[in-house]
């Protein structure tokens, strides 16, 4: 796949297959057009390009505040997605106001033609342009509009997916994202006090604008050097031990060994129950021994 930025020179000389929309999470809904884009584009012979945004277009319209800026995904997990998706060309525009301004019909000739696409797909609500239109079809290029996916609550919606995450519905999420909501970060050095408890963890500081799923303490999957091993974390203030800080740390079973500075990824399956603060340590060992059992226990 192909990374490039939208700009006024680019123009495709083959005719492909264009996707549009913003795509957080790359979820089931947004899985469907994919799905749809790679059986014209084998029917066609045709490539497969998408135009997106860096970032959320609601930065360009709503008063800023920084949770605007985090994402279902790191951007390197974003692009590995749409990779996954079959698309050859992921393009990048950034949705800057004169973008946003222009009509429908503007938008057609001064940005989709410009893909020269023989076939355009879009989802069943995308809109185009400062007069929200649907993308119709024209003489250059036919419009595939893709029906709703939804489950029995309704569109599979990123926005219902980051409302699942912050509330530790990491099953739900995971259900609407078709594949384990991931996070990643680098390995550091925290306490020390988990040794002590019996299960030292991996407390993770994470660079990227991502969601992080609720307060509380969950089963995990981490990937670690290309090996995928059982664990279980938690997310939350050590409330036992009075602490002020929110850590995500977790503790990989049946693994020893120094890890600081290494990447990490843990990959979210299922919460085992919301943060306690224990009496005495001894209390809160009993109780990881019992999430141990929930974690080790969990089958995907
Ligand atoms: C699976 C798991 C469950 C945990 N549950 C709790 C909890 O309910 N209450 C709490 O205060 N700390 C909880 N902790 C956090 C421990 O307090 C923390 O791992 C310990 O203080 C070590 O911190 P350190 O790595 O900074 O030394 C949990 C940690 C893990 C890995
Ligand atoms: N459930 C769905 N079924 C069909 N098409 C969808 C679905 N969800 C999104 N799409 C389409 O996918 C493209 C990208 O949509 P968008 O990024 O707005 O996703 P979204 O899940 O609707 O996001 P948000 O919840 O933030 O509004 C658009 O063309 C949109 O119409």
């Amino acid at each position: 796949m192909e990374i490039l930025e939208f700009n006024e020179e680019i123009k495709f000389d083959e005719e492909l297959i264009l996707v549009l929309g913003y795509f957080d999470g790359l979820h089931l809904g947004h899985q469907a057009l994919f799905a749809e884009a790679r059986k014209v584009a084998a029917v066609l012979n045709l490539k497969i390009a998408v135009l997106t945004f860096p970032e959320k277009p609601t930065l360009t319209f709503e008063k800023f505040s920084p949770d605007m800026l985090l994402k279902l995904t790191s951007d390197q997990k974003r692009a590995d997605l749409f990779a996954e998706n079959g698309v050859d060309y992921l393009v990048f525009k950034d949705f800057t106001s004169d973008f946003a301004h222009q009509t429908s019909e503007e938008f057609s000739k001064n940005v989709v033609l410009k893909f020269n696409p023989k076939v355009v797909i879009t989802g069943f609500d995308y809109t185009t342009g400062s007069d929200m239109q649907n993308l119709k079809s024209t003489e250059d290029y036919r419009v595939i509009i893709i029906p709703e996916q939804a489950d029995d609550q309704g569109k599979i919606s990123s926005t219902r997916i980051r409302k699942a995450v912050e509330e530790g519905e990491i099953a739900q999420a995971n259900a609407l994202l078709g594949y384990a909501y991931e996070t990643t970060g680098l390995v550091v050095h925290g306490f020390a006090r988990g040794r002590q408890l019996g299960y030292p963890t991996a407390n993770l500081v994470i660079k990227d604008f991502i969601h992080l799923p609720a307060v509380g303490v969950y089963t995990c999957d981490v990937l670690f050097h290309g090996e995928r091993h059982r664990g279980f974390a938690s997310i939350g203030y050590n409330d036992t031990f009075n602490g002020t800080e929110k850590t995500v740390e977790v503790h990989i079973f049946d693994f020893s060994g120094e890890i600081y500075g290494e990447k990490l990824t843990v990959l979210w399956l299922d919460k085992i129950r919301d943060m306690i603060k224990f009496e005495n340590m001894e209390q809160l060992i009993a109780q990881m021994k019992e999430d141990e059992r929930i974690a080790r226990r969990y089958r995907l």
